[in-house]
């Protein structure tokens, strides 16, 4: 292998041994391989890549494509049915959240055993403690049992470890997923530092919008298969076409849902929004690969997309006027809960975005009693070029620098503005063209 190769991964296949039954599993310890009981699961085929010394790779492919496996491969978690694996240097690794956490140590402890495990010796830990703990910001919380972590305060001591005991390759999977928008921007100021000082960077996430800024190359796996790898960009818009491509969900007729306006729903331009049942997935429009997460302390319930006053527009034309209603309910009790939107591109590229504290909406402090639910509507002028859209949906709570996701529902919604020949990019600025003068 090149010194300038951290990763060479050659021809991997990965084949898991499904059992229809526990039974069937020991009647083949006793087979002895005289007779098979298992079905064969190719979970990765011949796959193939290279990441450089500093390089940032990403990789993206539908749930179950093969991605964690992968991962797990090369972190030699997993071994290879067939194929080769180099690495060179010490590999750190954000894989499932705190899954290297033990809950009933302190975060303190957890600090001192997994940097042990990456290869420091205590006095090497005692130089990097303090700051591990300033980059986690946690508070006092670094000397509580990790059990009683929140998910973000455990991504954000697992990443504060990893980034701080400068790997040569470090993998996060997702983790960055879970943290809020400050913390991740944090997360990828460190991830840059680490890059350019040499630290090749294995980055696996949903986010497509991460996958263009922070990657040089990207690979899209199917089924278990590189099916495209290069340039991001290309890679994320084929990603794409698999996910809304040929299989584009359908935008169905207006629905009508339920009857009249009661404590179950609202009525509104002929159906009746939910603010008792989470029926958002059933409403046109909806992206079966939206990415949700959050605490569950607030369910965003349903929604309602309105352009011109037409009910779930099969497509949208620039200029129209568009009307968001959404329904949430809080289930246990918060303070001034914040609702975020944002709308991003195929490609992930952020738009837009704003909420409910940036815009000044003093009455949402007043909200987050248990058992409420709340019905909100947001209107703006569609000033963007054609294309397809996402919206995200989130609503969290913020005290001083830390933000806690309740719901959040990213890539929610789906829309498309129509085509037309006057504007291509991203927005329409309405531009005015005229000739001011001529000189002949
Ligand atoms: N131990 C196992 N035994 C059998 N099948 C497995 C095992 N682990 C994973 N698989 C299967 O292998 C396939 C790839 O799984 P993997 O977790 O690598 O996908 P993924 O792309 O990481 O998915 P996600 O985005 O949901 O995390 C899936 O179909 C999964 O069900």
């Amino acid at each position: 292998m090149s010194s300038d190769i951290a990763i060479s991964v050659e021809g991997i296949s990965k084949c898991y041994q499904i059992y229809d039954s526990p039974r069937d599993r020991l009647k083949q310890m006793l087979a002895r391989g005289r007779r098979s009981y298992f079905k064969e699961f190719w979970a990765l085929r011949d796959v193939s890549f290279t990441v450089e010394r500093g390089e940032t790779v990403g990789i993206v492919g539908r749930n179950g494509s093969g991605k964690s496996t992968l991962l797990q491969l090369i972190c030699g978690t997993l071994n290879p049915t067939s194929g080769n694996i180099s690495t060179r240097g010490r590999i750190a690794a954000l894989l499932e959240l705190g899954s290297g956490f033990n809950p009933e140590f302190t975060g303190r402890e957890n600090v001192y055993l997994n940097a042990s495990l990456l290869g420091l010796t205590n006095e090497e830990i005692d130089g990097r403690f303090k700051d591990i703990v300033e980059f986690a910001d946690i508070g006092d919380f670094i000397d509580q049992p990790v059990k009683t972590y929140s998910s973000g305060m455990m991504v954000r001591l697992a990443f504060a470890v990893q980034a701080q005991v400068e790997p040569d390759i470090l993998i996060v999977d997702e983790a960055l997923a879970v943290g809020d928008a400050k913390f991740q921007a944090k997360c990828f100021d460190r991830l840059k530092k680490l890059k350019d000082n040499g630290t090749s960077i294995l980055l696996v996430t949903h986010s497509s919008e991460q996958i263009v800024t922070h990657c040089s190359k990207a690979l899209l796996l199917e089924k278990g298969e590189v099916v495209e790898g290069g340039e991001p960009r290309g890679v994320v818009n084929r990603y794409m076409d698999i996910l809304f491509g040929k299989d584009k969900i359908p935008m169905h007729e207006n629905q009508v849902v339920g009857s009249g306006a009661g404590p179950e729903g609202v009525k509104k331009s002929g159906i009746v929004l939910s603010l008792e049942k989470d029926i958002f997935s059933t409403r046109p429009g909806y992206n079966q690969h939206e990415y949700r997460w959050g605490d569950g302390a607030v369910k965003i319930l349903d929604f309602y997309l309105l352009a011109d006053g037409e009910l779930y527009p099969s497509a949208i034309s620039t200029g129209q006027k568009i009307v968001l209603g959404v329904s949430f309910k809080i289930l246990n009790k918060i303070i001034r809960p914040i609702l975020g939107i944002t709308v991003k591109t195929l490609e992930g590229v952020t738009v837009y975005g704003a909420n409910s504290e940036t815009l000044g909406v003093e009455s949402f402090n007043r909200l987050g009693q248990e058992g409420q639910t709340v019905f909100v509507e947001a209107s703006f002028v569609c000033r963007l070029a054609p294309g397809d859209y996402f919206i995200s949906l989130g609503v969290a709570t913020a005290s001083g620098d830390m933000v806690t996701p309740h719901d959040r529902r990213y890539d929610a919604i789906h829309f498309q503005v129509r085509p037309n020949h006057k504007v291509f990019g991203i927005i329409d600025l309405n531009l005015k063209l005229e000739i001011k003068e001529t000189v002949s």
